[in-house]
């Protein structure tokens, strides 16, 4: 898996052979050991290229290999060799150089790179370090403050980036390996002494302690429990304050402890799912390798909110013309001076061009003829939404698929509006739109291959993770969150306060408890829906008790704060106080612990003493229990979906895996024993019930989350 030759008469070319990015796998590991010997016992080769197959120099360590044996050579004296070689080793580095990868060249004694190039060492994203003497040579090379922020954040760099920070010797427009022979055949003969980063003293920074101590605290801040960020901050800075022997051994105590954690587990389980989301198939029988999306030349968004107007940024920034469409011209040009100023941030962020000339702004529905895909974004009301897609149906051609950015309701009933029924999907962007990773992309029973496709496609290039679920109220992120919030509001009534609540959820890693996100979205906007849904209000049938609803127990606490003005952050009140309307900063309001006592007692509820570890259990697994059902339901097609959706729309912590992975780190039977314990406690509440799934998966054993889809796949085959 590494192929030896020799070019320019004096010239030992490695290519790494391991598609599809050269990872280090043991078979690549032991074809470099080979191929390097061969070329340093060559008295022909004078100097030597490593270089990767198929435009790539290597994406790291087989990460298929990690929790496995190992076998094969070990990294480190492999680079240790290839550092210590008397011909100059050039790395070739075209694609990407990340991880074990980057370790490698680092190993070698000049790097060219192409100027598409990105460099880094992401291992802290899979709860690792850069183990293989990166934490050890990159602070030698670059100096410690640049070598700190790229490892502890584990950012990929561009090759201008690179050279600039002094990671590579050149950049190159051309053919990589042509300008490493050519730079290999420069300095054949040459000394190496000057060359050899591990014999490096570290650059000196007047206060090391200090630095790595400031950088440790926003990393604690930042990582939200995660370890391995900080494993990194100490490796950087044993690289800072030891020699470089010593610094190795500290680089592999810190890896020890990280190599086998919960934590490394679920960040490696995390970037695989995330890859196996795009592999999407749905119940049709339809799947990604066998379905064609449409080319989209022309798109269209319809109404301007907040939602559409993120979504039309995406849209741009994806390169995609976009035609925006308000019902007035008042609202149209406010709509269009906001994605102006959203334009132009990003594009001074990015230091690009604002792709402003690709947007353009009408009132009138008839302009979007000629369109290929169309986003409805107007309120979210059925009968609103209704009305938009029948007049859709009628202005555009035949074969423009129609989408709906809804987060909640029935994407059927909307299809039936439409000529085409086939053509419509729903796309659920999270706010907001231009920033937010993730996509839930809606299919009906009657969705076509093609329309998933093209909206799967239309996902990725606008820069999101796309997940395609099964249409059902909420769909998977909303209709699992209910039950989180639902159980949330519950512990108030029984004891809690939003600060306790919250506490117990953010110490778990999310980045804001559930309170404070309430808060932040608007408290009205539940109330709304729930007011439609006449769960709420005026209609809510009088003798209905004020905690019970369709036979099950009702928190009303969000309703009434709602009477009493109190939205959340927009008018500075809600399950906190904020100094002023729109303020950020939450505090503890005597208020709200006040209306909490008084409504314990007008109820006759008694308040207890609640413990963080009831909080999780109650919040998390009630919702854990909802993603068993709808993977039973078929409305996701495996955990890894749930997962996903979870990670990067609802700030679950990516190194806790998602949800049902996190059951499984928990233990299965753990969950279906506090389930039925909560149920018993809480029998009105029929969502603590622990459902079947769950109780399969336990009585099969618990089997391993990736195991979960043969269960469940002989569960449907059995319905
Ligand atoms: C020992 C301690 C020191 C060293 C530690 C490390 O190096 S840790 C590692 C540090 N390195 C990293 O963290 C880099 C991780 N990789 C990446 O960031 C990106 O894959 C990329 C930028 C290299 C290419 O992006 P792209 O959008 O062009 O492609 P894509 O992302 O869709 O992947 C294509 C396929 O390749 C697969 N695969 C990818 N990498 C690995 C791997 N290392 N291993 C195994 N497999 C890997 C991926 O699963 C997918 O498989 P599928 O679904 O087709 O069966």
């Amino acid at each position: 898996m590494a192929q030896y030759s020799r070019i320019s008469g004096s010239v030992g070319l490695i290519t790494l052979s391991n598609p599809p990015v050269n990872a280090l796998s043991a078979a690549v590991r032991q074809g470099i050991v080979d191929t390097v010997e061969k070329a340093l016992g060559d008295p022909q080769v004078k100097s030597v290229v490593i270089c990767g197959q198929d435009g790539i120099f290597c994406g790291g360590a087989d990460i298929k290999e990690f929790g496995k044996n190992m076998s094969g050579p070990p990294l480190i004296p492999m680079i240790h060799t290839i550092e210590c070689a008397t011909k100059p080793m050039v790395a070739a580095i075209e694609g990407s150089a990340l991880g074990g990868g980057l370790e490698l060249a680092l190993g070698c004694h000049y790097r060219i790179a192409h100027s598409k190039a990105r460099l880094g060492l992401p291992e802290v994203t899979l709860g690792l370090l850069p183990a293989a003497g990166g934490s050890q040579r990159l602070p030698r090379l670059i100096g410690v403050p640049a070598a700190l922020d790229l490892i502890t954040t584990g950012r990929h760099v561009t090759a201008a980036e690179a050279l600039q920070l002094g990671i590579v010797d050149q950049v190159t427009d051309h053919a990589t390996v042509d300008a490493a022979v050519k730079f290999a055949l420069s300095v054949a003969g040459k000394p190496l002494d000057t060359r050899r980063i591990s014999t490096y003293p570290c650059p000196h920074v007047s206060d090391v302690d200090a630095l790595c101590e400031n950088v440790m605290q926003k990393v604690r801040k930042s990582a939200h429990g995660a370890i391995a960020p900080i494993a990194c901050v100490q490796a950087v800075r044993a690289a800072a304050t030891l020699p470089y022997t010593q610094g190795m051994e500290r680089e592999k105590e810190l890896m020890a402890t990280l190599y086998t954690s919960g934590q490394a587990r679920a960040l490696q389980y995390s970037f695989f799912a995330q890859r196996a989301v795009s592999k999407w198939r749905i119940p049709s029988g339809a799947r990604w390798d066998t379905s064609t999306p449409r080319p989209l030349h022309k798109v269209a968004v319809i109404g301007l909110g907040t939602m559409g107007r993120g979504i039309t940024v995406a849209l741009a920034q994806a390169g995609l013309p976009v035609i925006t469409v308000e019902t007035h011209e008042k609202q149209l040009m406010e709509a269009k001076r906001a994605v102006s100023d959203m334009l132009n941030r990003g594009a001074k962020r990015r230091g690009v061009a604002p792709p402003l000339d690709k947007i353009s702004y009408s009132c009138n529905l008839q302009d979007l003829a000629d369109v290929d895909l169309v986003i409805e974004a107007v309120f979210e009301d059925m009968t609103l939404k209704k009305k938009v897609f029948r007049q859709l149906s009628a202005v555009c051609k035949p074969g423009t698929l129609l989408c709906t950015n809804t987060s909640g309701l029935d994407v059927d009933q909307l299809a039936s509006q439409s000529r085409n029924p086939e053509l419509v999907v729903g796309m659920h962007f999270f706010a907001p739109a231009h920033v937010m990773k993730l996509l839930e992309v809606v299919y009906g029973p009657q969705s076509s291959p093609q329309a998933v496709a093209t909206a799967m496609q239309l996902g990725k290039k606008m820069g999101k993770v796309s997940v395609a679920v099964g249409n059902c109220r909420g769909f998977v992120g909303n209709r699992m969150l209910k039950l989180y919030t639902e159980q949330a509001s519950f512990l108030l009534e029984e004891g809690a306060t939003p600060d306790l609540v919250d506490q117990a959820i953010e110490e778990f890693g999310f980045p804001m408890g559930v309170f404070k996100v309430s808060d932040l979205s608007g408290l009205d906007v539940g109330w709304r829906i729930r007011k439609e849904e006449k769960l709420a209000g005026l209609s809510v049938a009088s003798g209905q008790s004020t905690r019970i609803r369709e036979g099950r127990r009702y928190s009303p606490l969000a309703d009434l704060l709602c009477e009493q003005g109190r939205f959340g952050q927009k008018t500075g009140r809600g399950w906190y106080q904020y100094d002023k309307p729109g303020g950020r900063v939450a505090r503890s309001d005597p208020w709200l612990h006040h209306f909490l006592e008084e409504y314990r007692a007008q109820h006759g509820l008694v308040a207890r003493h609640i413990d963080h570890q009831e909080v999780l259990e109650r919040c998390l697994y009630a919702m854990i229990n909802e993603g068993f059902r709808i993977l039973e339901d078929g409305i996701a097609a495996g955990p890894e979906d749930i997962d996903v959706i979870y990670v990067f729309g609802y700030g679950w912590p990516r190194h806790r895996g998602g949800p049902m992975f996190y059951s499984g780190m928990v233990g299965l039977e753990k969950v279906l024993e506090r389930l039925e314990h909560y149920y018993q406690a809480h029998p009105d509440v029929p969502h603590l019930q622990p459902c079947r799934l769950l109780r399969r998966l336990v009585a099969r054993g618990s089997p391993p989350v990736h195991k979960w889809r043969e269960v469940i796949k002989n569960l449907h085959s059995q319905l």
